[in-house]
């Protein structure tokens, strides 16, 4: 006989979290569960797959420095994302969220194509993805990966139904030690900020009830806020942090010669976005005081090495750090301090870092200008590689 338990989980609204990261886990999968859906966790790695499965809940601890509390988030479960199981589960779900990192978007994308097509046949509901991905136009590059794998007849589908909704994910969530998990798999800290801000526009079947959404448009602003100030802020804290021997952001914001470089930086992106979209300037530098107050969060533990790592990525011309000096420059503000924050993450070198290797490697090999040209996608002739050699000189 069906028990009480599993009938209240065939009524449950149902969503599929691609991804059971500190993103996934920590935000997104919590919300989600908190707004009245079994979440159901894609992931590769079979420990989580395997802890979720058991106990089908699990712990986040939110800390600030003020104190801390335990949530349990109920209602969870997990499949391994290469099966037919998880295409099933895309297939039928009610909502969708992505949380693997830029990097991994191309190889998931086979996987959603799968269950969209299925979806298709099945039901022909729209099926909309929140793509919680620190990724400028995320949406616009996974509709290209996801494509590929359509014939004619599926894009048409896809082009209606298929909604692809950028976020701007706010929460700062870094991962635990394995001794801080050590009897608890699955359990995750994070910071108290919980809104989620997203594109109002890109959803194909009807904006969801989600605690703490914000659906907003033109959403352009948000995904600038986020990479131009917040994201580029840290990783300023982080990369300067790093090379003045700090281990944690926490430390590296209590350094005022980094708090500053790191405030004049995100006050300028404030004031480019103030001028552009007409926001009050003082509404958005506010916004950068309450940032650096929440990178001071010292309960958090967030290091320097995480909010650093993979500096190919980060200094990519449409990333946080030559996107946001571009975007300066456009509205007529000096990157200067930006620029300060560039040069440091041409210097970060942590052990175990591939993507700092690589680039230390390319600067010693094929010099500066090469350097710059290749990975930052911008002419070394230029007036930002100008002002970029001359902080590196
Ligand atoms: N951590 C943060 O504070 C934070 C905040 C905002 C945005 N983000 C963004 O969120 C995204 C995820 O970051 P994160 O910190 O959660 O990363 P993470 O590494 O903790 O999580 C990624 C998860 O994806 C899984 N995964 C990897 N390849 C997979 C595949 N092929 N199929 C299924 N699962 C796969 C991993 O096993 C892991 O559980 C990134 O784009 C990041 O930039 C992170
Ligand atoms: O996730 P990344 O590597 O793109 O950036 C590192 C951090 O800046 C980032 O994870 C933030 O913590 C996050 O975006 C929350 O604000």
């Amino acid at each position: 006989m069906e028990s009480q338990k599993q009938r209240r989980k065939k009524t449950m609204k149902q969503a599929v979290m691609y991804g059971a990261g500190n993103i996934g886990r920590g935000f997104i999968g919590k919300t989600l569960s908190e707004s009245g859906y079994e979440v159901c966790f894609l992931d590769i790695v079979p420990e989580v797959i395997e802890a979720f499965n058991k106990d089908h809940e699990y712990r986040v601890r939110i800390v600030s420095n003020e104190g801390q509390r335990l949530d349990t988030v109920k209602h969870v479960r997990a499949v391994d994302a290469n099966t037919k199981e998880a295409i099933q589960t895309i297939a039928a779900c009610d909502i969708m969220a992505s949380a693997v990192g830029v990097n991994v978007l191309p190889h998931i994308a086979e996987n959603i194509a799968k269950g969209m097509r299925l979806r298709m046949r099945e039901s022909g509901r729209p099926l909309d993805i929140i793509l919680a991905e620190n990724q400028l136009d995320a949406d616009k590059i996974m509709r290209g990966y996801i494509y590929q794998y359509l014939n004619e007849d599926e894009k048409k589908w896809a082009d209606e139904n298929l909604g692809l909704v950028e976020a701007s994910i706010g929460r700062m969530v870094p991962p635990l030690s394995p001794e801080e998990r050590a009897g608890d798999p699955l359990l995750i800290a994070v910071e108290p900020y919980c809104q989620l801000p997203v594109d109002k526009e890109a959803f194909r079947g009807g904006i969801p009830d989600i605690k703490g959404l914000v659906p907003y448009a033109p959403f352009s602003f948000y995904i600038r806020r986020k990479l131009f100030v917040h994201n580029m802020g840290h990783a300023i804290c982080a990369y300067l942090g790093w090379l003045r021997g700090y281990e944690y952001i926490y430390e590296a914001v209590a350094d005022d010669r980094i708090k500053s470089t790191a405030q004049a930086a995100m006050d300028g992106s404030a004031t480019a976005l103030s001028k552009e979209y007409g926001v009050p300037e003082s509404e958005l530098k506010d916004h950068v005081r309450d940032l650096l107050s929440r990178f001071g969060n010292k309960a958090l533990r967030d290091t320097t090495t995480r909010v650093g790592a993979d500096p190919v990525r980060k200094l990519r011309r449409d990333d946080r750090l030559v996107g946001a000096a571009l975007y300066c420059m456009e509205q007529g503000i000096d990157p200067a301090a930006i620029v300060t924050g560039i040069a440091a993450a041409l210097r970060f070198a942590p052990e175990g870092d591939k993507a700092a290797a690589e680039l230390q490697a390319a600067l010693k090999t094929d010099g500066i200008d090469a350097v710059i040209e290749k990975y930052m996608g911008i002419p070394a002739s230029g007036e930002l590689a100008q002002l970029i050699k001359k902080e590196m000189a």
